[in-house]
């Protein structure tokens, strides 16, 4: 490994872009070297993103085909959904160390790409070269659902559950009902109640069928998730927080609580909380439980990042950021 990691971003005008920038900015061991956005294109990326330190660096035009020739450790794609995909060509043309990070969901089905849940398939990331970043729901669903998958009901007996409400900025910049404040301001939308693409990555990586109901309010970051399911034995709600602890112990970024979590405690945080586990006193096995997250950070831009920690091996660790940077 450089010295340096050299990193670029595709989509660094985005909700998700702008945090790849913050945290690049953070990392002791990376240097951004191009940052591309065709709005912003030509100016100071210290004028845009407050606080960027280097006063150097321009946002430029993506010319997708110049980025083979730019000999980059990594490059982080954070451009709308069907974008990625329609150059497969050039990810594989790029140099052959040159790690590719795609954080739309183009790539998350592809067996050609790693799936870039860090908690989860660390072993499969250590060297990987094309990473698909997980959705933000889906990173709270499957983290919420995996210490139990054994406990579960089977599919045909019992389907888990989980209603999520997202902040605004989980639906990009793109302008839409989905991220309009006005339409937003005390109101709480439903949108995609089957079918979504999360419902189908989260039943895909646990290979267990889950029902998602996604909404959105009008708060700007920070995923809420309600999970419901059916345990093949009764356990109390004490016993199934232990065993997430244990589950997680290793994991600095997860957080198991009793309490609920809450929106206020995740957003602008690395974390991602789990808690508030209820078992029913009249229907044995049954629990409901919450999970929350900031969308644009454990749901995008920190594992993303995490991601490139571990494909790259770089083991620097602040206290501030353990685990991330
Ligand atoms: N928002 C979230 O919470 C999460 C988002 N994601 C995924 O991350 C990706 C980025 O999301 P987000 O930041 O919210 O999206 P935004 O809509 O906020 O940003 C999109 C970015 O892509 C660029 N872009 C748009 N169209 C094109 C194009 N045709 N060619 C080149 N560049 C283009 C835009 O810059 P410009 O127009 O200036 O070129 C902008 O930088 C998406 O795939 C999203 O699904 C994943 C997890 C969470
Ligand atoms: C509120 C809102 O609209 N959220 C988005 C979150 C999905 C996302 O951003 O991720 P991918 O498109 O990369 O899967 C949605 O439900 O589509």
């Amino acid at each position: 490994m450089p010295e340096l990691i050299k990193a670029a971003i595709l989509g660094a005008r985005g909700y998700v872009g702008v945090e790849l920038i913050q945290l690049l900015d953070a990392h002791p061991k990376v240097q951004l070297t191009a940052v591309y956005s065709r709005s912003y294109a030509g100016q100071p990326v210290h004028q845009v993103v407050q606080g960027y330190s280097d006063q150097q660096l321009i946002y430029e035009t993506g010319d997708f085909n110049q980025l083979a020739e730019q000999s980059l450790d990594v490059l982080f794609v954070a451009l709308p959904d069907g974008l990625a995909v329609r150059h497969q060509k050039l990810w594989q043309q790029m140099a052959p160390d040159t790690l590719i990070i795609d954080l739309s969901a183009d790539h998350r089905f592809d067996d050609g790409w790693v799936y870039g849940q860090p908690e989860t398939n660390q072993a499969a990331l250590s060297g990987a070269r094309l990473i698909a970043n997980p959705g933000c729901y889906a990173t709270g669903m499957q983290l919420g659902l995996k210490p139990l998958l054994s406990y579960l009901l089977p599919a045909d007996l019992d389907v888990p559950t989980a209603f999520g409400v997202s902040g605004y900025s989980g639906a990009g910049t793109t302008p839409s009902d989905k991220n309009n404040p006005q339409r937003l301001a005390d109101n709480l939308l439903a949108y995609k109640p089957t079918d979504h693409t999360h419902e189908r990555e989260v039943s895909h990586v646990l290979e267990h069928t889950i029902r998602f109901m996604p909404h959105v309010a009008a708060h700007f970051r920070g995923i809420h998730l309600t999970l419901s399911g059916k345990l093949n034995l009764s356990l109390s709600a004490n016993e199934v927080r232990k065993l997430f602890i244990n589950h997680y112990q290793e994991h600095p970024l997860i957080q198991v609580e009793r309490a609920a979590p809450e929106i206020q405690q995740v957003a602008n945080s690395h974390d991602l909380i789990i808690g508030g586990f209820a078992c029913s006193t009249s229907e044995p096995g049954h629990l409901v439980w919450n999970v929350c997250l900031d969308n644009l950070l454990k749901g995008a831009a920190t594992q993303a990042v995490q991601n490139m920690n571990l494909a790259l091996a770089v083991s620097h660790q602040t206290k501030a950021y353990e685990g991330i940077l």
